[in-house]
């Protein structure tokens, strides 16, 4: 057998971008019913997971063209083990890995009842995961109902349970913001661009907080250009012209669409544990002062700013300094707010102020944290005050 290995990324990413996973504990609910629906084309089998020596996908070359594939054992950490051209189930054939996330894996399929290219969320087969996943299925399908204009958000197109792994059937999308600032090698978009995709992204998260849901991970890495072109690409089909294979996607437009709906936050309760990815997380969010809308409009703004500067704006992995770097770029976090913070972060905190650069863990930190530019620098806009 020719088994080959491949990861998500062609590159290294710079920064770890992935966040804490908790909004099943505050979305799911009771469910009865549809739970475990299965995709009537398909029998589902359940088997207790077995660990494998490594996490990555084996992908074989020239398995079955109809019907499903042996079975094989998820690996270790849960993730379905696929090969190129499998079926997944009889309707779905994989094309290529496209991404892996903490949920599961991402698969480009052609969809040959719709005879589209479809892109498949496969879950990893564990319960807090499958949980989340169905919460997901949730928010997509309410999101999708809802959608009479065109939200840039992600739709969903079919849900399915196939060996023990929710399988979520999203319309194909092009590259995130993410990978074009990586191509682009971290150069500055254009700020006409950035301002149409602000427009856009707060169209979405309006969009979003009208049906009193959160996103809670807005990121660069979850905005993908919602149009996608098919071009042939020479190398891959001369040498395996197979069906839905050999084409490689290209950036079309301009237009956005939101993806990962699985860390989703009810906007009518309060909250107060970590949601986000680091880069993105709202003062509110570390401070432990419970959060809710406003912490999406962060994220909205850090992913600005990130657009306009090519580079991440708040480039660090500790509390401490990461208050300190949006003090330094937006000026004193205002007293009412410090007085607030939460016992976990009264650390960060003397005598009513942020304890920096007292605090610091380091002379470099110090460094790290003086030579990030003041906001107005970033945006060439009058400076405005207090954000909170
Ligand atoms: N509809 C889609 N079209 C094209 N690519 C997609 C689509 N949905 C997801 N992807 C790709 O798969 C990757 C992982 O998807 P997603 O973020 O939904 O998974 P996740 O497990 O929730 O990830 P994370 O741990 O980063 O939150 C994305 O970064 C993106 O590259």
């Amino acid at each position: 057998m020719d088994y080959v290995s491949e990861s998500s990324h062609g590159q290294l990413d710079r920064r770890p971008r992935k966040k804490p996973r908790l909004a099943w504990e505050s979305l799911s609910k009771d469910r009865s019913g549809d739970y475990f629906k299965e995709d009537p084309a398909n029998a589902t089998s359940c088997g207790s997971p077995r660990i494998l020596p490594d996490h990555t996908s084996l992908l074989l070359k020239g398995s079955l063209q109809k019907g499903s594939p042996p079975w094989r054992d998820d690996d270790k950490d849960g993730h379905y083990m696929f090969a190129v051209g499998d079926n997944l189930t009889p309707r779905y054939k994989i094309s290529r890995k496209i991404g892996e996330g903490t949920f599961g894996q991402v698969l480009e399929c052609w969809d040959r009842e719709a005879k589209e290219t479809v892109a498949i969320k496969v879950v990893r087969s564990i319960k807090k995961y499958r949980e989340s996943a169905m919460v997901e299925i949730d928010v997509l399908q309410l999101l999708s109902r809802h959608d009479k204009s065109g939200s840039h958000c992600v739709k969903i197109r079919n849900w399915f349970d196939y060996r023990n792994h929710i399988c979520i059937v999203l319309e194909m999308l092009g590259p995130s913001l993410y990978d074009f600032l990586r191509k682009n090698s971290y150069r500055p978009l254009p700020v006409d661009l950035v301002r149409e995709l602000g427009r856009q992204l707060l169209e979405c998260v309006a969009f979003m907080h009208n049906l009193n849901l959160i996103h809670t991970d807005l990121k660069p890495e979850n905005i993908l250009s919602s149009d996608y072109v098919k071009v042939p690409d020479y190398k891959v089909s001369s040498r395996s012209p197979r069906e839905g294979t050999y084409y490689k996607r290209l950036p079309k437009s301009i237009n956005i669409k939101v993806i990962d709906f699985g860390s989703m936050a009810n906007g009518l309760r309060k909250h107060n544990y970590i949601v986000s990815t680091r880069h993105y997380r709202a003062p509110e969010v570390i401070l432990g002062l419970g959060w809710s809308y406003a912490c999406d409009l962060w994220s909205v703004g850090c992913i600005l700013v990130e657009l306009c500067s090519g580079e991440a704006l708040f480039q660090t992995h500790e509390n401490l300094e990461h208050l300190a770097m949006m003090e330094r770029v937006l000026g004193p976090l205002p007293p009412h707010v410090l007085k607030r913070a939460d016992r976990s972060a009264e650390k960060y905190i003397r005598k009513g102020t942020l304890n920096w650069p007292e605090g610091a863990a380091s002379r470099e930190s110090i460094k790290i944290v003086q030579k990030l530019p003041r906001l107005q620098v970033f945006t060439r806009i009058p400076y405005r005050p207090p954000y909170l």
